[in-house]
């Protein structure tokens, strides 16, 4: 072990005392009474903030929070408080208030006790991480439910100041302007409005952040308490099910005719090895069978899934094709863990996913959101990208390692450092890439990946997968791109609302007809180009 991991270690084993210390010293700060003495605490804590690297600018920024909530207190206390007279004060309306020394006294002693704590508080705070801090706090054996319920309360007040953020940015960029302020019943009822839609819009965000952290072995108990619960898991009329859709006639070509898996599968073959503190699958292989999945619908109930077969061998590339709505998002949170089968099977070798097995699954299939802002939470990219590994339980050093080389592969170590929303969309992406590649995937799987991203970036997270290919992981794209399908995969699978329509190689991208009725061609000139192309 090196000096360098060593200090690292040595941190780390540490941080838990430093937070403990601060909350018994933040305790205690209740029973000094004397002025002087919190005085010279807040001065010690300052000082102490400047020596390790903590500004004044940032512990005051921290203070200003609290004014409006101190404000009335203070003012007021002087006055209500009895004891000697101090200074009086004749109201404009008429009526004396006297300022008694004790309740001044007690005014500065609660400011200035509050200011040493949030001071103190800033200060650890400041030189930890987020996920050290909580942690520590999980050494200290405070109970995991408070825990949780403060990790995701932290999530929430992001996401919701994001949202608003968002909500903000477009109201102004189509020309809205506060006139006249709260008194403007216009500007009251767009302030209504947007409260109550950034309220739905930050849950719905905070969804599906949650989900993401799930993909990446968070669990709602501990990272070692076994398997959490799945987000969607619910009772299902199988027979109703299996019946009650029209599918698609499948198109009947050899080259991507189902291969049938009704084998009973061997849980004998199923063998593990070790790497790190997880167990490892046999080669990731990955198979589907009969899977059906229905929403249940505010309104009424959507088959998003029905009946589908696959079977994936581990190193393929696939590209997973289908117009909107098709199922494509469904079957990929089937296949990393996020949705439990309510009817019909997934499996990794022979790892059968049930609830007991997602967090297993998990860890062996990464999925790449969409939209990398769901996926990116902490308050810097090195700290995000670490998310995944300290979920696993890996040791600090191993994190660290890691993180590096996850940042190195996507060519974004100089990111480590940068707060996620400073980032632009193609860096996003790339760091939400890191994310997943830092917890070693066997299979990794993408939503959309080239979504918003200009030329450049889209041939960088090209490259990217190329690198992850080539030393043996599966890759799965869901994408609308046929151009891109043909060129980059090996192997094609069509869903049209939610079945199987065409499974094989790229060759089933020159059925014209195929991809018509699977509306992936948008129109005749985009057709003929394609033709041209063919022949
Ligand atoms: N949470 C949900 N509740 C109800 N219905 C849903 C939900 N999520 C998806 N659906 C429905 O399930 C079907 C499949 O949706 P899914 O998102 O899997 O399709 P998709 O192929 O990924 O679409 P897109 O290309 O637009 O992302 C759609 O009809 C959709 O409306």
């Amino acid at each position: 072990m090196n000096r360098q991991q060593h200090l690292g270690k040595n941190r780390n084993s540490y941080r838990h005392v430093a937070v403990a210390v601060t909350f018994v010293f933040i305790a205690s700060i209740g029973l000094i009474e004397n002025l002087y003495i919190l005085t010279a605490l807040l001065l010690g804590m300052w000082s102490l903030g400047f020596f390790s690297g903590v500004g004044l600018r940032t512990i005051l920024s921290r203070l200003v929070w609290l004014v409006p909530f101190l404000a009335l207190t203070l003012l007021l206390f002087p006055f209500w408080y009895p004891g000697e007279t101090f200074w009086v004060w004749t109201a404009p309306w008429g009526g004396n208030f006297q300022l008694s020394l004790e309740g001044l006294q007690k005014a500065l002693r609660l400011g200035l006790r509050v200011a040493v704590a949030v001071s103190s508080l800033t200060v650890l705070m400041e030189s930890m991480s987020r996920s050290q801090f909580f942690q520590a706090l999980r050494r200290l054996r405070i109970p995991a439910l408070f825990l949780q319920l403060a990790e995701l309360i932290l999530r929430y007040v992001e996401v919701f100041r994001d949202e608003a953020r968002r909500m903000s940015r477009a109201r102004k960029a189509r020309g809205y302007e506060e006139k006249g302020g709260i008194l403007n019943p216009h500007v009251r009822a767009v302030y209504a409005g947007f409260l109550g839609t950034l309220m739905l819009r930050a849950m719905d965000r905070a969804e599906r952040v949650y989900l993401a952290m799930l993909a990446r072995g968070y669990s709602a108990t501990d990272s070692t308490d076994g398997p959490s619960q799945p987000p969607f898991d619910g009772p299902i009329d199988r027979e109703h099910l299996a019946m009650d859709r029209a599918k698609p006639d499948k198109f009947k070509l050899d080259q991507f005719e189902l291969e049938e898996t009704t084998e009973p599968l061997s849980d004998s073959t199923w063998r593990l090895g070790q790497k790190g503190e997880g167990s490892r699958l046999a080669t990731g292989r990955l198979q589907v069978k009969n899977l059906s999945y229905r929403y249940p619908g505010s309104n009424r109930p959507v088959d998003a899934l029905c009946q589908i077969q696959l079977k994936i061998e581990p190193g393929q590339k696939v590209a997973l094709l289908g117009p909107n709505g098709a199922g494509k998002s469904t079957l990929i949170h089937h296949l990393c863990g996020l949705i439990i089968p309510q009817s019909g099977e997934v499996r990794i070798d022979d790892l059968s996913l049930t609830r007991d097995t997602a967090r297993e699954i998990r860890r062996h299939v990464g999925l790449v959101f969409q939209d990398p802002d769901d996926q990116l939470f902490c308050g810097t990219v090195a700290e995000d990208v670490a998310f995944g590994p300290q979920n696993l339980g890996l040791p600090e050093e191993e994190v660290e390692k890691r993180v590096e080389s996850a940042l190195a592969a996507v060519q974004g170590l100089d990111l480590a450092r940068y707060a996620p929303h400073q980032l632009s969309y193609g860096q996003k992406k790339r760091v939400a890439i890191a994310g997943v590649l830092a917890m070693d995937p066997d299979i990794l799987i993408l939503d959309e990946p080239m979504a918003y991203l200009d030329p450049q970036g889209q041939d960088e997270v090209m490259q990217i997968l190329q690198d992850c290919n080539c030393r043996g992981k599966t890759i799965i794209m869901a994408i609308h791109d046929i151009d891109l399908a043909e060129s980059w995969a090996d192997r094609v699978i069509i869903l049209q609302d939610g079945a199987l329509l065409a499974d094989g190689g790229t060759e089933i991208l020159e059925n014209e007809k195929l991809l018509q009725s699977a509306r992936l061609l948008s129109n005749f000139s985009q057709l003929r180009k394609r033709k041209q192309a063919i022949e």
